[in-house]
């Protein structure tokens, strides 16, 4: 079922004023420290008291639509003072996304398999999130899903819902299932119509444990991690067999020159927003002219796109991957684009330099265990001796370590070394 928004009435214009306040407070506004221009775009009315307001935010280079699910109540008697948000239309307006009315309406209109679980036993996970996730226990008490309530929205496909759907459909187990999402209809800020995911209900995986939390405690004591890295491997080849499934193949006979354009695009990308990486310039473009030379490289297929430690989870003996979503600072079609597999073997690659990194290890120490996780992950990958993947992982690796240069200038400007030691082995 598609949801539509209605236009937003008096009451969404008065609730947005009292977002102005509100909005700045929330880990996910995108529009922190600047003041921005905030305006209703519509209402899905989930239920007399429950409304989904969709807002769209414009500051310098953000022009986002955000959800901000509400309820408003006649008698609020009872209610966290810390949900409350004010007065609107003569009634109390407070934070829903962790409230069993809202929830309970979210799942009567959701599409999908469903899951029993207990809205009245909600958690709002808390921590560095761009989106709202919620765990959802079942009747027994024991957390059956986690919603993740999208924070910014956008018309059309949503890789992290979509391909966790089509994997699922592949009969793939990697993946924590979809088991409930909803799709709405609005009008966009430039008046044409958007028709996009509100948020998805997933299986929680019990007991897991993040990947890039885990490989730093056993770089911190000095631990090798090439067991875990050999059967994530064999994960992510699985994955990638499934998504072939899901999604097909296709030859790439121009793939060297599309991979050498792409790697020198990043270059030019990076070097304008971090400008000292023009110095690296020569080594790159060396590095762009062999892999243009390679006379065939493997099929194009979808990839998860920003695979990482941190986007893998470890419960029960086992390797889960989450977040599909791709890379936040490219655009969508870059996002969906096939591309080659191993890029996402070069992404979990790059997150052994980081775990040694945060885990403390630094020369010979970190040389060794960064070299077995590697060799272990390409072991349990079945990526083959050969000197042109040696050259494809490399350009890869290239690749995404430019990009992260640029991702920790912006977000976490003390971890820049991290990747910028990984320029220097990558073009030593
Ligand atoms: N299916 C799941 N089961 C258990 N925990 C999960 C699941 N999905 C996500 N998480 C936890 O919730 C956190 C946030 O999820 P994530 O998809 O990264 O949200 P966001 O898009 O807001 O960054 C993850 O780091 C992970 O610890
Ligand atoms: O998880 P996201 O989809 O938001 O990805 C972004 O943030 C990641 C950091 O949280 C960033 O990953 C980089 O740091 C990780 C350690 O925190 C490390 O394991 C990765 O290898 C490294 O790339 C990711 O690049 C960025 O897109």
């Amino acid at each position: 079922m598609i949801l539509d928004a209605l236009p937003p009435d008096d009451v969404d214009h008065e609730v947005v004023e009292l977002l102005r306040a509100w909005l700045p407070e929330r880990r996910w506004y995108p529009a922190k420290g600047v003041d921005a221009r905030l305006t209703p775009v519509g209402a899905v009315h989930l239920g007399d008291d429950v409304r989904v307001l969709l807002v769209h935010a414009r500051a310098g280079a953000v022009d986002v639509v955000l959800q901000v699910p509400v309820l408003l109540l006649a008698d609020a008697g009872g209610a966290d003072p810390g949900a409350v948000l004010g007065t609107a239309g003569g009634r109390t307006v407070l934070d829903a996304a962790g409230d069993a009315r809202f929830l309970a309406a979210w799942l009567a209109h959701a599409d999908g398999p469903g899951a029993d679980v207990d809205v009245t036993a909600a958690r709002v996970v808390t921590g560095e999130q761009s989106n709202t996730s919620v765990v959802l226990p079942g009747p027994d008490g024991v957390p059956r899903g986690i919603l993740k309530v999208l924070r910014t929205l956008a018309g059309g496909e949503n890789p992290d819902i979509d391909v966790p759907r089509r994997l699922v459909e592949a009969a793939w187990d990697g993946v924590p299932a979809p088991l409930a999402w909803t799709r709405a209809r609005w009008q966009a800020p430039d008046g044409s119509e958007a028709v996009g995911y509100l948020g998805v209900l997933s299986a929680f995986v019990p007991g897991a444990q993040d990947g890039f939390e885990l490989a730093c405690d056993h770089a911190r004591d000095g631990r090798a991690f090439g067991d875990l890295a050999r059967e994530l491997g064999a994960t992510v080849a699985g994955m990638h067999d499934a998504l072939v499934r899901a999604f097909d193949r296709q030859e790439a006979p121009d793939g060297g020159a599309v991979l050498a354009r792409a790697l020198l695009d990043r270059l030019a990308w990076a070097t304008a927003a971090v400008p000292s990486l023009a110095e690296r310039t020569p080594a790159v473009r060396a590095v762009a002219d062999e892999v243009a030379a390679l006379p065939t490289t493997p099929a194009r297929q979808r990839v998860h796109g920003d695979l990482h430690l941190g986007q893998v989870l470890r419960s029960t003996g086992r390797w889960f991957v989450i977040d599909f979503e791709g890379e936040p600072l490219a655009p969508l079609a870059a996002r969906t684009r096939p591309d080659l597999a191993l890029r996402d073997v070069a992404g979990v690659l790059r997150s052994f330099d980081y775990a040694a990194a945060v885990g403390g290890l630094v020369g010979a120490p970190a040389e060794a265990w960064t070299r077995d996780a590697r060799d272990a992950l390409l072991d349990g990958y079945g990526v083959g001796a050969e000197p042109a993947s040696a050259l494809l992982l490399r350009a890869l690796e290239l690749d995404k370590t430019l990009y992260e240069v640029v991702y920790e200038a912006r977000n976490r400007p003390t971890w820049v070394p991290i990747p910028q030691a990984g320029l220097d082995r990558l073009l030593g």
